[in-house]
């Protein structure tokens, strides 16, 4: 794979040419959410310049046009991921509302005393806040897969948990704090063996490599446009058709109905019945011309640049003596991020000195908050890499340390 010609990339990212106190911006938050490229801008300001119209086929030129964009966006999205077709890919908000989806349309149906929801203890909080409470709601217990010292899935652990009481694995593809990219094939298969449903959350993932849902056998898949250069507000929402069908909606109104009358209503086909209500269609739009930036580049090559800069990241930090960084060793195992502390100094601290040097990078618990107390730390500092990251601003992001430890350590 000839690798990414950076220079050309970030052309496209007029906010990284920003400076503040003359200094050029250093983005390094990519997992938070990602840079949106001219191409996306343009497609979705086009798209308000010249089709902007409700959706739901209006007799008029405009809505029958936006209408197509609408439900193409649907298909090209499919074919991202391997889907079989728009009847499987519901446009959600974002992951967080993918994730509140299925719990509200099948959880809160499907389980009950007895049941068992078989988490991870990396889970982010889109699903770990989510299915603890329906857990409460509905009597099923929660149960979380251990993970090991250097934050791999105890798969021993899952083993133990999935069994032929559980109902429904929810996991994430890769780690937002740890970097951990999990076994989600092998962890859907031990689902399906106890008669279980697998539900992967893929917010790290979609946008970083290669992901076909099919091949992963996984029945909900959930994303966000926000981290894959695409605009905030839309999500994705997975489903495998016969689930999506048997499922009743959780949100009612215009646009999900095939029949009202005062007594009783009847739902519209799929996706439409789990999308009440006007959507956000220039969102679509811009997550489709997203897909096409991306897949332009190539997944795998985007995913090879995070991983290169993801190691170098780690190689020049853990040569550091008062720095510990969590999760796995560079490799096929690690996403392109890294979390780190630096003895004596609070993640806070070090962010803020970062932001002296306008490197933007992430402290806090990242909504991981359960994993922070297992790892004994109050917060972490994440770097997270995209296809515009060099490893200049890797030596930026180690250089500015060194201001950290004269402050604070
Ligand atoms: C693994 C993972 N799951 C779920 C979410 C929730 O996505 P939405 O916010 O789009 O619903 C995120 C977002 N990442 C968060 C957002 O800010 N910082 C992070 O690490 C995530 O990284």
């Amino acid at each position: 794979l000839e690798s990414l010609d950076v220079g050309a990339i970030r052309d496209e990212f007029p906010i990284l040419e920003r400076e503040f106190d003359g200094q050029q911006v250093v983005y390094l938050d990519n997992a938070a959410t990602t840079q949106t490229p001219d191409p996306v801008v343009d497609a979705m300001s086009d798209y308000y310049r010249e089709s902007n119209a409700n959706i739901h086929r209006g007799i008029h030129h405009l809505s029958q046009e936006a209408s197509i964009m609408y439900e193409e966006a649907h298909d090209r999205v499919a074919e991202f991921i391997n889907a079989d077709g728009r009847e499987e890919v519901i446009f959600t908000k974002n992951t967080t509302e993918s994730e509140n989806l299925v719990a509200y349309a099948w959880g809160l149906n499907e389980l009950g005393p007895g049941d068992r929801v078989v988490l991870t203890e990396m889970e982010h909080h889109a699903s770990l806040v989510t299915w603890q409470q329906i857990g409460e709601k509905t009597g099923a217990d929660v149960e979380y897969i251990r993970i090991d010292d250097d934050g791999r899935l105890d798969m021993d652990h899952a083993r133990e948990l999935i069994d032929d009481d559980t109902a429904i694995v929810s996991a994430v593809h890769v780690s937002n704090t740890l970097g951990t990219v999990n076994p989600v094939s092998e962890l859907t298969d031990l689902a399906h063996e106890h008669g279980a449903l697998s539900f992967i959350d893929g917010a790290q993932a979609v946008p970083n490599r290669p992901v076909d849902v099919e091949a992963i056998d996984a029945d909900f898949y959930a994303f966000s446009g926000h981290k894959m250069a695409g605009p905030t507000g839309i999500g994705v929402l997975y489903g495998k058709q016969h689930l999506l069908e048997e499922m009743e909606p959780y949100l009612y109104g215009g646009g999900m109905i095939r029949k009202v009358t005062y007594e009783e209503s009847t739902w519209g086909d799929l996706p439409w019945k789990f999308e009440p209500g006007t959507p956000q269609i220039a969102e679509a739009v811009g997550l489709e011309a997203a897909i096409d930036w991306l897949e332009d580049i190539g997944m795998e090559r985007i995913q090879t640049h995070e991983e290169e800069i993801a190691r170098y990241a780690y190689e020049q930090l853990e040569s550091e003596d008062d720095v510990e960084i969590y999760g796995p060793e560079p490799g096929p195992d690690r996403g392109g991020l890294v979390s780190f502390n630096v003895e004596g100094v609070h993640a806070h601290d070090l962010a803020s000195i970062m932001n002296d040097h306008t490197i933007a990078v992430r402290a806090g618990d990242h909504c991981t908050q359960p994993l922070h107390d297992k790892l004994g730390v109050p917060a972490s500092t994440r770097a997270s890499f995209y296809v515009y990251n060099t490893r200049e601003e890797v030596d930026k992001l180690v250089a500015a340390l060194e201001d950290a430890r004269e402050l604070f350590a």
